[in-house]
């Protein structure tokens, strides 16, 4: 496929500033995002992917220190960026999903109003009969129930899964071509948890944007996306088509975290995890960073950085075997 990435990530380094020195959140990260795409980012806490989204909407923590490399998003230059056009990209162009939907939604307000004004923030003209009728039918797209009345309601007279229902309607009414979703399922049940996963099903069937999607859990992003990048310590370890990591894990964290799932699915409890910890940021890296952990670990993998190298398929992965 030779389709102009949406989003192209060179060599991303992002570093902060820790209590006995610099943090290396991103070490070097390279990235593309084809359009209508849906690309999960999967990894254990802490392996980087919040940054990630963070340094792409340019909402990076005030104690970071260095950005390098490149963001380019349609060929714009992320990085080189004023606020007031960073702030004008978000929600417009690139819509935000987190975890906590009350981060989005003001509670004094009802959501109807809410959706509304985000209409109208993007097409100033629409009458407000038009604006409430195209609000109630996103509601309806997202599976709420009874929209008309829901639009009359405040966000605390919802269910949690509701209210994040809200959140994925408003980040769609925006007509975004990228949407940055950050763990949106993790407080939810598995029932709601499922439903959310649906709307994202119908997303990429639709292809209508991209999406970026992060979670720990490699099974519920394998349910519906194209893409998976897989991250760990700050670096991208392994990345393809979500059948091929899936199908034919080639980098033993993978092949670990996969192991995580197949475990939860045969025990029926929480999911099961890797022995050992992340690299903290602070440390530098002599070789791969998994190493520390890696069953199959020999002296090759301690010698010096390992580069990522594209082994078919689209699949390209960072480790001393392949
Ligand atoms: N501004 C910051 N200052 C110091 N440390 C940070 C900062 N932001 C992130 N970190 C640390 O960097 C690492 C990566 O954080 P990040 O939130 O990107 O990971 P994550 O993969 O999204 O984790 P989680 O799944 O827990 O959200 C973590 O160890 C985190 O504690």
């Amino acid at each position: 496929m030779s389709t102009t990435p949406l989003v192209s990530i060179r060599d991303l380094s992002v570093e902060a500033a820790g209590a006995t020195g610099p943090l290396h959140l991103l070490r070097g990260v390279d990235i593309d995002i084809a359009p209508g795409r849906i690309v999960g980012v999967v990894g254990e806490s802490g392996s980087g992917k919040s940054t990630l989204a963070s340094a792409i909407l340019g909402l990076l923590a005030s104690n970071v220190t260095k950005v390098g490399g490149e963001i380019r998003f349609q060929g714009l230059d992320l990085l080189a960026l004023t606020e007031p056009q960073k702030r004008a990209l978000r929600g417009d162009r690139i819509a935000m999903i987190f975890q906590d939907p009350m981060t989005v939604l003001n509670p004094v307000f009802k959501i109807g109003t809410q959706l509304v004004d985000v209409i109208r923030r993007k097409r100033p003209g629409v009458s407000r009969a038009d604006a409430m009728a195209a609000a109630e039918a996103m509601l309806q797209r997202v599976g709420i129930s009874e929209p008309a009345r829901r639009l009359a309601a405040y966000p605390h007279q919802m269910s949690g899964g509701m209210r994040q229902r809200v959140m994925i309607a408003m980040a769609l009414l925006t007509n975004p071509q990228l949407i940055l979703a950050d763990e949106p399922t993790t407080a939810l049940d598995a029932t709601v948890e499922a439903q959310i996963v649906e709307i994202f099903r119908d997303l990429q069937r639709e292809s209508a944007c991209s999406v970026l999607f992060i979670s720990h859990h490699l099974g519920l992003l394998s349910e519906f996306c194209d893409d998976a990048i897989v991250v760990y310590g700050g670096l991208v370890v392994e990345a393809g088509p979500m059948a091929e990591i899936i199908g034919n894990p080639r980098h033993p964290y993978t092949a670990a975290l996969l192991g995580c799932e197949i475990d939860e699915g045969e025990s029926g409890t929480a999911l099961k995890t890797i022995p050992g910890h992340p690299p903290s940021p602070s440390a530098l890296l002599a070789g791969c960073a998994f190493a520390p952990r890696c069953a199959l670990v020999d002296e090759l993998c301690l010698r010096g950085p390992v580069p990522m190298a594209e082994v078919g398929a689209g699949v390209s992965v960072r480790c001393t075997r392949i």
